[in-house]
């Protein structure tokens, strides 16, 4: 027991030594990405708002009636192409730290997209939607 705990502690120090870990490194660069990413981010107004919502409507995108957010029903072949299109959009969103909102049934995906921190749309939900029109035109039922 006490060389599990042993072999435990040293495995932790070396992890997190920072002479001796890439790890905190890392870690501090992942910060660092993800305060530049955020001053990427703005939030949707004016012409440019407009421009966006008119484009993305065009593909389906709707504002919803209780808050600022946007949403499409997309739909697939099956379960497989369903989950394979969520699986592409999980990776940008963790990419972005920006996660949509969205409910799956089979071949069904319902998505809701704002940007929680600025309580509304921002210039993520735009590159969000339009990657997740990409995913999914390539198939049967969304080849707009
Ligand atoms: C702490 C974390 O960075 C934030 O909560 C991120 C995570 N994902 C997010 N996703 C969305 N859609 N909006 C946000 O404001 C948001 N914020």
């Amino acid at each position: 027991m006490s060389l599990f705990i042993n072999r435990d502690y040293l495995r932790l120090l070396k992890l997190f030594h920072p002479l001796k870990s890439s790890r905190l490194n890392k870690h501090s660069s992942a910060l660092t990405t993800n305060l530049t990413k955020k001053k990427m981010r703005a939030k949707l107004e004016g012409d440019q708002r407009n421009d966006t919502l008119k484009q993305l409507d065009t593909s389906g995108w709707k504002l919803v009636d209780d808050r600022d957010a946007l949403s499409k029903t997309f739909l697939f072949k099956d379960f497989n192409q369903a989950f394979g299109f969520m699986t592409r959009v999980a990776l940008l969103a963790e990419k972005l730290d920006h996660h949509p909102e969205w409910f799956n049934v089979y071949n069904k995906v319902q998505v809701t997209l704002s940007t929680h921190d600025l309580n509304g749309l921002s210039t993520y939900d735009s590159q969000m939607a339009q990657f997740m029109d990409q995913c999914a035109s390539g198939t049967k039922e969304n080849n707009k």
